[in-house]
């Protein structure tokens, strides 16, 4: 099996990523060499996916650290833990700064800021401090990929189980997904992609089917790459299809990833992840979530998603007071656009932007995301385990797995 591209390259001291926009037609890495092309990256989604944009703010860190670290005149930083951190935090602050939606960026962030705040109290001083943030920077990224195997195995195996129990084989099961979840939105394998993968390796997938997932069109553009990749039997369909497919053939599952799961289950999820989960109720598909710990957040209730203007959104997060899911507001030139290379493909693949709508079209809604109700909800999984929704509630109790 060819080995899937991964978001993040890093070769000695130089960290790359994938730029995600030129995707599937060309490969371009490009050099992170700053904090401010770490931020730029993710707002301007070359990197997304929320375990992805969370590991390149804090590698970021870490190599920008490392980088100090080298230099033979020590940074003013360097002076005193208490320099060090009043230099850190703002850096902090502004990656958190770049994608509101996703809980795990947010995560990352406060646990570098946790780790130079525990230096205050066992008595290191700033290079140390120094070393044990850039370690706890790698580590972030480092410890994605065993926990996305972890939980696409306990999903997987769930799923087998519960179509087993329904009388099916467990095997040739075809799922749905929506956006895309696999190693170029994370640092290896995948959380829903990975569900589908690991059933795949373990002979039990039929076909992995994907919606297109406009506007940004993550489906057709990664996940597809990533399925062909790794040679999936799969296929793709318009997100206004999702409907006729479950009228039409057999599908054991809807498996989906999150950007923030939260006390309830409430999942936010890309737009269209919603549709697919009343479509799935309506045609009684298990609807699955699979995320890892670092997707949930036992601060926010429910999914009552609000819009939030993004400043107001980082005033309450510095008061540690995010009542609710922020729903990130692409900029509406975005929906107005397809990215692409042009047709038919010639030798060099050039690369294309296509507008779709009338020039200087008003009212144009570009949510990036939207909230499932655990109402419709069947399991959701994490490294830790598989929460099922009981019958007759309409939230699912997490704690068996965070
Ligand atoms: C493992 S990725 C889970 C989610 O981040 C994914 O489903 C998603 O919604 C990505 O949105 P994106 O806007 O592409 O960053």
């Amino acid at each position: 099996m060819a080995a899937p591209l991964k978001s993040i390259r890093i070769t000695g001291d130089k960290l790359e990523i994938v730029n995600q926009l030129v995707l599937p037609h060309t490969v371009e890495f490009i050099e992170i060499k700053t904090i401010e092309e770490a931020h730029d990256a993710i707002k301007t989604m070359k990197i997304r996916g929320a375990p992805a944009i969370a590991s390149l703010a804090s590698l970021s860190v870490s190599f920008y650290l490392e980088r100090a670290l080298r230099q033979s005149t020590p940074p003013d930083f360097f002076a005193s833990t208490d320099a060090l951190q009043a230099h850190i935090t703002p850096i902090l602050d502004f990656l958190f700064t770049a994608r509101p939606t996703a809980v795990n960026l947010g995560a990352a962030t406060r646990r570098l800021a946790q780790t130079l705040e525990a230096s205050f109290t066992t008595g290191k001083d700033a290079r140390a401090t120094a070393e044990a943030l850039l370690a706890e920077g790698r580590a972030i990224a480092d410890e994605d990929v065993g926990r996305n195997k972890e939980m696409s195995k306990w999903g997987g195996d769930w799923l087998v189980e519960r179509v087993k129990a329904n009388g099916g084989s467990g095997k040739q099961l075809n799922v749905l997904t929506v956006c895309n979840t696999g190693s170029l939105a994370t640092s290896g394998y995948g959380t829903a992609l990975g569900l589908i993968t690991y059933l795949h390796e373990t002979g039990s997938l039929g076909k992995a089917y994907f919606t297109q997932t406009a506007p940004y069109h993550q489906g057709s553009r990664l996940t597809a790459l990533e399925l062909q990749t790794l040679k999936i039997p799969s296929t793709m369909i318009c997100d206004t299809m999702v409907g006729s497919l479950f009228q039409h053939h057999e599908i054991h599952a809807v498996v989906v990833g999150a950007d923030r799961v939260v006390r309830n289950g409430d999942t936010a999820n890309k737009i269209g992840t919603y549709n697919a989960a009343v479509l799935a109720a309506r045609h009684k598909i298990p609807f699955i979530v699979v995320a890892p710990v670092s997707t949930v957040d036992l601060d926010v209730a429910d999914g009552s998603g609000y819009v939030a203007p993004l400043v107001l959104f980082h005033v309450l997060y510095k008061l540690k007071f995010v009542p609710r899911i922020p729903i990130e507001q692409r900029p509406p030139l975005e929906a107005c656009l397809v990215r692409g290379a042009l047709y038919p493909l010639r030798g060099d693949k050039e690369q294309a932007v296509v507008m779709i709508t009338p020039e200087g079209l008003d009212g144009i809604y570009n949510p990036s995301f939207d909230v499932t109700p655990a109402d419709l909800i069947t399991a959701i999984v994490t490294e830790k385990g598989v929460a099922v929704k009981r019958e007759g509630e309409a939230w699912i109790d997490l704690s068996g797995i965070v």
